[in-house]
């Protein structure tokens, strides 16, 4: 048995049993994060093509629907659905607990209940930034948009909900995952929407750009709209941690304007607890939650409108 994570007991994770050495499992990263080599599949992290992963063709089938229905039109009607945040009301804390019913089709990395994933990355976080209490708090909220999936939030399909986000109105990168599929679209051979540039302009700024509809998205607008006082970096990690091809690949960096350029600092910092904190290490949920709590009502009104 290995212990994955020190100071266990002040963060409250339950440490389970590893089989391997933590030596040859574990790389340690800047802050003292440890950075898992492989997934709790024992797979590498976003392995969108290896042919062994249980995970590969139900992710591969789900970013076919995805790249083939994600155009300017339909996220065009997704915008204007739910900026009227007419459908429900209710705290962030209720939020992170509904969550726990969606199940997530596109993530070859993850099958814990999403709660988990939301606590994991945040306490990860806490360890190696324990200054940073916004970051603590866009940890625990950036994917709270995926009750987009439940049917009093629209029941939208997961193809509508999860997965890398890209943005539509111009040329899809050949970096984004199963890039293929994007044949399929109706965008794609729309010489309007196929260029470089497509409809937007060098250094336009991303908040010109309309991205791929989902969670990211969705949370951004209710996030703004109910008047957090998060920072802007911490707007800007909620609408591009699933932006891959940006933050991963550095593809269209042309559309980026100079506030841009500082918040994607934040979003790289972020994204390594975003994606390597996905284990099978469990967060002791009733220890951390008054510290949430305190957050939340530092950050949020009582009750949101989502
Ligand atoms: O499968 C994952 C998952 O849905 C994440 O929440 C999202 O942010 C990623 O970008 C996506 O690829
Ligand atoms: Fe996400
Ligand atoms: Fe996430």
């Amino acid at each position: 048995m290995t212990i994955l994570i020190e100071q266990s007991d002040h963060f409250g994770a339950e440490v389970e049993a590893k089989t391997e050495p933590i030596n040859e499992r574990e790389l340690v990263l800047d802050g003292g994060f440890l950075i898992p080599q492989t997934n709790s599949f024992g797979h590498m992290f976003r392995a969108y093509n290896d042919a062994v992963s249980e995970r590969r063709e139900g992710v591969e089938n789900f970013y076919r629907k995805n790249h083939t229905y994600q155009s300017v039109d339909f996220v065009k009607k997704m915008r204007e659905e739910y900026a009227k945040l007419n459908r429900v009301e209710m705290s962030i804390w209720e939020c992170c607990e509904l969550l726990n019913e969606v199940v997530d089709e596109s993530d070859p990395d993850l099958d814990e209940p999403q709660i988990e994933h939301l606590l994991q990355t945040a306490e990860a976080i806490r360890r190696d930034y324990p200054d940073e209490d916004w970051l603590h708090l866009t940890g625990l909220i950036h994917d709270l948009g995926k009750v987009l999936n439940l049917p009093s939030f629209g029941g939208l399909p997961q193809w509508a909900v999860v997965g890398d986000t890209f943005p539509v109105g111009c040329r899809f990168d050949e970096s984004i995952v199963h890039h293929k599929y994007f044949k399929e679209n109706p965008d794609y051979n729309n010489p309007a929407y196929n260029t470089k540039y497509g409809i937007y302009s060098e250094r336009c700024g991303l908040n010109n750009v309309m991205m791929s509809w989902g969670h990211d998205d969705y949370m951004y607008l209710v996030a703004k709209e109910n008047s957090t006082t998060l920072p802007s970096a911490a707007l800007f990690i909620i609408r591009y941690h699933s932006f891959y091809a940006l933050h991963r690949e550095g593809a269209y960096k042309h559309l980026l304007n100079d506030e841009d350029v500082e918040n994607l600092k934040w979003l790289h910092i972020f994204n390594k607890y975003d994606l390597y904190s996905k284990s099978k290490v469990r967060i002791d949920v009733e220890r951390v939650k008054p510290y949430y709590l305190s957050l939340i009502e530092k950050y949020f009104p009582a009750k949101l409108k989502w």
